[in-house]
């Protein structure tokens, strides 16, 4: 009986074959594990065939009471199980009990956290079923606790963690990590996590909550997805200061040390898992001059930048049809001007100019962005930071939020800042002034951070706002109606096209496959929505929109050759869909 996950270097499992053995972008399951149905039967592999208690403690195979009585004998499990078969949809509704029970979010973090420590395939089956309910959970807003919190809450370690102490073993320590088919690396340097700030290498919790996401969202197989956290220190003095904190305890690297630490990463992410592997950078300070060093190089994307401007784009796009005129006929102001505002600004330029033929230094002329000193102004280019160069346009200097919306009278306000509660009654009354209908989106998550609530941007403005939100809010009452806020975050977007990219064999994200992304996530916003004053489809309905940003995007990656995959498939929505990871239980032989 051999034990379960460790050290398939030297050994012939089917998680270490070559990754050329998977057929083109890599997601087809080859072996029938994920497709395997109730009369299909599969082997449970490891390094050799995983059996009693080794079986039940391995979180791949493990289906606790589910396994059936056949299961039972031929796998050493007599005994080590009381004697009560339980499918698998009462396993989830016993659980999701369970869950409910918890009061506290974070307990209800930590629960989930176990389950998938304990049993993968229930853990993915609860999410996807229950994605509303528990995407708040393990996502914004919870998960800033739980990075927060991380040091307190940490049982076992999830993810590779790389810090200065790997500099020159990064290759090393990446071939420490079980499986060699990766397809998905998600990387922070924790340095800005959600808008809670430096939470170092606590910042683990993200990584590991947006892989999730590939997968359950996005089909993504788990065993595909490598968290990653590049630890070069922190500058949190409350956490340089607890005796808990599980990351390296001195002051943040830069400059040459941080730039080699990061580069022997990218270079060592190549060699051992190939052009094809998708690494998703997010946040860190870092990202533009990343994003600039490997986008050349890499198939990097990112969520914070990119991902952000394509959820923002479609939800704008979708808007149109209940505030009116067409994209180029509205005027747009930001409030912050970090990686989220810029990244959308910028994308939304890029589709005006596509759809009026205009240059892109024109279309940029529709959009403003205020930062920490007030609206960025050709006075102040001087002294700007690239990214915010583009966005200097003449105007005199205004200092505050409400001032430059009375002066610039926008009709789309735009949260990005990480600040909360800065759209006051005055800066929503002063929208609801000149707007019939005002579009305000407050991005900045946590919910802490929400630039305002859901409540106060319907009640300020009489009902007439179209709001959507980072963090989600509950649907609200005012004057007598119920109105249902949308939660505009990049969750929507990075699973679908990470999809895209894995099953397209795609080697370079382009701009141009984030407007397919968003094209096909505003295409999804169907009447029935509208009319509830969302724009955004549910979460509810995230798989399939996942498979149509996945073929949207897809499509581009062939049609601009990036795609590697080849022959194409005929239908991209049908092979898209056919790659997806579904989390039933297989049957062992
Ligand atoms: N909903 C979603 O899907 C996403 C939401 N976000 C959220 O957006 C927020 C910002 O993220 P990101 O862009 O990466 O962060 P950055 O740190 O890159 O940018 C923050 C920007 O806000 C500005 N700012 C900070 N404080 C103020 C203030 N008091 N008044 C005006 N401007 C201010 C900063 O100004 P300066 O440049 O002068 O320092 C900077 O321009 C976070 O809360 C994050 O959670 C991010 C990505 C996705
Ligand atoms: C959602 C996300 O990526 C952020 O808040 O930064
Ligand atoms: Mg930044």
């Amino acid at each position: 009986m051999e034990s379960t996950f460790k050290d398939l270097r030297g050994g012939a499992s089917v998680l270490d074959m070559d990754p050329k053995h998977t057929v083109g972008g890599g997601v087809e399951d080859v072996y029938g594990e994920d497709r395997a149905t109730e009369d299909q039967l599969v082997t449970p592999w490891t390094i050799s065939i995983a059996s009693g208690y080794s079986l039940l403690r391995n979180p791949n195979h493990n289906k606790g009471l589910a396994f059936t009585e056949k299961e039972r004998d031929a796998h050493y499990l007599r005994g080590l199980l009381p004697p009560v078969v339980l499918k698998q949809e009462l396993q989830e509704r016993k659980l999701m009990d369970n869950i409910r029970q918890y009061q506290v979010p974070l307990q209800k973090y930590m629960a989930l956290m176990d389950l998938e420590e304990r049993n993968e395939r229930l853990f993915y089956k609860l999410l996807i079923d229950n994605v509303e309910e528990l995407l708040p959970v393990v996502y914004t807003p919870t998960v800033g606790e739980a990075c927060q919190k991380y040091g307190s809450i940490f049982k076992r370690p999830q993810g590779l963690y790389i810090s200065l102490k790997e500099k020159g073993k990064i290759l090393e320590v990446l071939k420490n990590w079980p499986v060699r088919t990766i397809q998905v690396i998600v990387v922070t340097d924790g340095e800005r996590i959600l808008g809670l700030g430096d939470l170092g290498c606590q910042g683990m919790g993200i990584p590991v909550g947006k892989l999730a996401l590939y997968t359950a969202l996005g089909g993504v197989r788990p065993s595909a997805c490598l968290p990653v956290t590049i630890d070069v220190g922190t500058n949190n003095e409350q956490l340089l200061n607890d005796e808990f904190y599980i990351g390296l305890r001195q002051k943040r690297a830069t400059g040459k040390e941080y730039a080699d630490l990061l580069h022997e990463f990218m270079t060592a992410v190549k060699q051992n898992y190939g052009e094809k592997v998708l690494v998703q950078i997010l946040q860190t300070i870092m990202l533009f001059d990343l994003l600039a060093k490997y986008g050349t190089t890499h198939l990097v994307f990112n969520d914070d930048i990119q991902g952000t401007a394509a959820v923002v784009l479609a939800g704008v796009v979708a808007a149109l049809k209940l505030i009116g005129g067409t994209l180029a006929e509205h005027k747009f102001l930001f409030l912050g001007a970090g990686e989220a505002g810029t990244g959308i600004a910028e994308l939304i330029a890029l589709e005006m100019s596509k759809q009026t033929k205009a240059p892109l230094e024109e279309t940029r002329k529709k959009i403003w962005l205020v930062d920490s000193k007030g609206l960025i102004v050709s006075s102040r280019k001087n002294s700007l930071q690239h990214f915010k160069q583009p966005w200097a346009h003449e105007h005199e200097p205004v200092k505050n939020l409400l001032d430059a919306v009375k002066a610039i009278k926008p009709t789309v306000l735009i949260g990005s800042s990480g600040v909360g509660q800065t759209f006051t009654k005055e800066v929503i009354e002063a929208m609801a002034s000149f707007n019939e209908k005002p579009l305000i989106m407050a991005l900045s998550n946590p919910t802490s951070q929400s630039e305002c609530t859901a409540e106060e941007a319907y009640t300020w403005s009489q009902g007439r706002t179209i709001f959507a939100s980072g963090s989600p809010f509950d649907p609200v009452e005012c004057n007598g109606k119920i109105f249902v806020p949308g939660q505009s975050n990049n969750a929507y977007i990075f699973p679908g096209l990470g999809l895209g990219l894995v099953i397209s064999g795609a080697i370079r994200v382009h701009d141009e496959m984030l407007l397919a992304a968003s094209e096909a996530l505003a295409g999804q916003v169907t009447k029935e929505y509208f009319e509830k004053g969302l724009i955004y489809p549910p979460f509810s309905n995230i798989r399939k929109i996942s498979a149509h940003i996945a073929a949207n995007v897809a499509a581009k990656a062939y049609e601009l050759g990036v795609a590697t995959r080849l022959p194409r498939p005929e239908n991209l929505m049908k092979y898209a869909e056919s790659c997806m990871y579904t989390p039933n239980y297989r049957n062992f032989r």
